[in-house]
């Protein structure tokens, strides 16, 4: 027994070892199966990981690579750029120097051609009046010498007493002259010519008095006083013309041509008239050779006064004149022929046709040809004269109309630099202001320039654009919606307004208390939604609004009720981009405009508004709106962020004239301190200083993205025309001229969906967070 149980427990004992040896081995197998699982799963996932780094690498270099090239591409655009701006800047200057300079000259030319042609025209009526006298007088011999004598002496008195009835002593002498000579027509009309010759000379001598006095310092003077004061008055003022009608011809281009022309073609005239003038030579010849005894001939002249050779010389009389008067405007002293050239008649030397003792009659044919050949030069002249206005007249608004596009493409170049736009609205008279007979002294030159009467003179600004106060809410926001777009895009927008108080600045941001004329922010949602219900197949729209007002230096909710927003605390911060955004405002979404309309309405009711001596319904807060507008395009899944300000500013004002008391007071004081901050800034900016005091006031910190940062921004200068105003209008348009000189860098926010998800991987590998590998 005992044997067995000494056998048994060795049996136990040795069962226990080899129980041992087997556990130790399984445990060590398991432990190894174990160990070995492990290493194998830690390998996989090492070379997974390593995958990923390996392809997170490949993607960092390609990324890399293509900053890279965008840095250059970027580096080339700012280069471009900047030549560019270089060149447009240097062409500005050029272009200003070149306005200015035209300006000068053409108002200059035309203060010159107003005086000339004034005095000219009114030179032109007498002298034509009186040619056409002359010319009447002339006209008889044909008609008159069919009529019995008694009748046609009848009909000279009757005419000379309708032609000329302030002259009763030279109708006397006329009709003196007519009884004294018998009844011959010829003596009788010579008679009235002489009379009318002295009535034509008499004024022409009164109207070259007229000229030269009119000429005194005008640069002609010397040749004024050069002509011969023996010189038929006649003569005189064709020579005044002329003057004039070479300073035309010098100063404007189109004049020369046209002169130029008329010489070219006078030369070819003149020798036509020398061909005829030796034609009736050859045959007169012909008839004396076939017998005609001369006696008859020179009856038959006496009879006929007007030959076809008198005719003739008369025409190449004519074209000579012509041609010396085309010469003495070209060249503006008088060309190398003597005195008498001007004053031989047709007949002169001229045996054929009675020769230099020709008698009184052809003398006085001479002298009334020579009139008419004024005449028709004066007629011309006066038709140059209408030509060369028509073509000043053209030239002014070409000019006029490449100044307007000169702005238009300055404007459009300094918004490509990202330079806030400036728009200028002016409104209208109000009924007080009309009813104290205060004058407008603001006036809109064109769409880019406003004048204000100072006393010290006419102040001129340029912005991007001026509203007139005829110009209405619709036309306004049309160059505003364009930055709607930008917004939907993924682009910071603000839309400002400033001005003094009272000048219209609620009226163009909201509109009317009615709203019969909706401003700026009403329409604003209208076009949002309309823009997003366009876009709706390629993208996912989410549009959410706060609204606040800066009231007493405090922001205040305006979507919660007046005593909830009281005690609540909101701050301005910045996001990693310089976005400024109101932390702790009520955000509230709207799916259309009407949403937006009623969430802007409900807001509008908690705003402070008080009457004031100037305003009857003045904000005593600056009003600001903020539309955020999210967009997912629906193809690549990148999304964008547009922030959409629209800010109504409290006007400036002065204490005095708006009877701030007590409350009110306090409210304009603040008003004023956070205008003179955001005067501050613009100052800052303006003038490029490092330093920029967003931080002194909270309108500045709510501003800061809008003026200087990442925003595309527009604001709207508002200003009363009236007189007693003046000073005011003046400060805000100045105000304008220096925000207009400060430069934003809008961007857009947008990020594509790859970066977006690689960011996120890389974010989880670097805290040693496991990743799933991509399908
Ligand atoms: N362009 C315009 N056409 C017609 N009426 C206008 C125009 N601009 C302003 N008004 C009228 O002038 C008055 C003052 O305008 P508004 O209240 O817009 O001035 P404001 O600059 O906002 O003043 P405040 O700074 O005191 O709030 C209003 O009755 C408004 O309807």
């Amino acid at each position: 027994m005992q044997l067995m149980k000494h056998k048994h427990l060795e049996m136990v004992h040795e069962l226990e070892e080899n129980y041992q040896i087997n556990l130790k081995q399984t445990q060590e197998k398991t432990i190894q199966h174990i160990r070995t699982h492990y290493q194998n799963k830690l390998n996989s996932l090492k070379r997974m990981l390593d995958m990923y780094q390996e392809k997170v690498e490949k993607k960092n270099v390609y990324w890399e690579e293509k900053l890279k090239m965008m840095k250059d591409l970027n580096q080339r655009h700012i280069e471009e750029k900047s030549t560019l701006q270089e060149r447009i800047k240097m062409e500005a200057a050029h272009w200003d120097r070149e306005k200015n300079k035209m300006l000068d000259l053409f108002s200059s030319k035309l203060d010159l051609l107003h005086s000339h042609q004034a005095s000219t025209l009114q030179e032109l009526q007498v002298t034509r009046l009186e040619l056409g006298k002359v010319q009447e007088m002339l006209k008889p011999p044909e008609a008159e010498e069919e009529r019995p004598l008694s009748e046609n002496s009848n009909t000279a008195q009757e005419d000379q007493a309708v032609e000329d009835p302030a002259t009763p002593e030279a109708e006397k002498s006329v009709q003196a002259q007519i009884g004294a000579c018998g009844k011959l027509p010829l003596v009788g009309a010579q008679a009235r010519l002489e009379s009318l010759k002295e009535n034509l000379y008499k004024r022409e001598r009164e109207i070259t008095l007229l000229l030269q006095g009119d000429t005194d310092g005008s640069g002609l003077e010397g040749e004024q006083n050069s002509i011969n004061a023996t010189q038929p008055p006649c003569l005189a003022l064709l020579s005044a013309v002329i003057q004039k009608a070479h300073s035309v011809y010098m100063e404007v281009e189109e004049a020369k041509l046209l002169i130029d022309h008329m010489a070219e073609e006078n030369i070819l005239a003149l020798e036509r008239a020398k061909e005829n003038l030796e034609q009736p030579t050859t045959s007169e010849q012909r008839t004396t050779e076939q017998g005609e005894p001369r006696a008859k001939q020179e009856e038959l002249s006496e009879e006929q006064p007007i030959s076809p050779q008198t005719e003739a010389h008369v025409t190449l009389r004519r074209v000579e004149i012509s041609q010396i008067a085309l010469e003495y405007i070209r060249r503006g002293t008088r060309p190398a022929v003597s005195d008498s050239t001007w004053d031989t008649g047709p007949w002169s030397g001229d045996p054929e046709s009675g020769g230099a003792d020709g008698n009184a009659e052809r003398s006085e044919y001479c002298t009334a040809e020579r009139v008419k050949v004024v005449g028709q030069q004066l007629l011309q002249l006066q038709s140059e004269l209408q030509q060369v206005r028509e073509e000043n007249k053209r030239i002014i608004e070409n000019y006029n109309s490449e100044r307007i596009m000169r702005k238009k493409y300055y404007n459009m170049v300094e918004d490509m630099k990202g330079k806030i736009r400036v728009f200028c609205r002016i409104r209208p008279m109000n009924r007080v202001e009309t009813s104290n007979g205060s004058k407008s002294v603001v006036d809109c030159l064109d769409e880019y320039s406003v004048t204000v009467e100072t006393p010290r003179g006419l102040k001129e600004f340029q912005f991007d654009k001026v509203f007139g106060r005829a110009s209405s809410q619709e036309e306004v926001f049309r160059d505003t919606s364009r930055l709607i777009q930008s917004a939907i895009d993924g682009f910071n927008i603000c839309i400002f307004a400033y001005g003094q108080t009272g000048s219209g600045k609620t009226f163009t941001m909201v509109g009317d208390k009615d709203l019969k004329n909706p401003g700026i922010i009403p329409r604003t949602f209208r076009k949002i939604f309309d823009l997003i219900q366009e876009n709706t197949s390629k993208f996912d729209f989410k549009v959410s609004a706060y609204m606040l007002e800066l009231y007493n230096d405090r922001l205040l909710d305006l979507f919660v009720s007046p005593a909830e927003a009281f005690n609540r605390k909101i701050e301005i911060k910045k996001d990693k981009k310089g976005l400024v955004f109101a932390q702790g405002a009520e955000t509230m979404g709207a799916g259309t405009a009407e949403e937006l309309f009623a969430l802007f309405e409900q807001g509008c009711a908690n705003r402070h508004i008080a009457a004031t001596k100037m305003n009857s319904e003045s904000s005593r807060s600056h009003l600001i709106i903020g539309i955020i507008i999210e967009s997912t395009n629906l193809t690549n899944g990148s999304m964008s962020y547009g922030k959409l300000s629209l800010v109504d500013l409290a006007g400036s004002e002065r204490a005095a004239k708006t009877g701030a008391k007590d409350d009110q007071l306090k409210e304009a004081n603040s008003i004023n301190k956070s205008l003179s901050a955001l005067g501050d800034v613009i100052f800052a900016l303006s003038s490029e200083q490092v330093y920029v005091p967003y931080r002194n006031n909270k309108l500045t910190q709510v501003m800061q993205d809008s003026l200087g940062g990442n925003a595309k921004t527009l604001m709207f200068v508002n200003i009363s025309p009236s007189d007693c105003n003046s000073e005011e209008t003046l400060t805000s348009l100045a105000y304008a001229t220096r925000v207009k000189a400060i430069t934003n860098n809008a961007q857009k926010n947008q990020e594509s969906k790859e970066i977006a998800h690689l960011k996120e991987i890389i974010t989880k590998l670097k805290s040693g967070q496991f990743m799933e590998e991509d399908a």
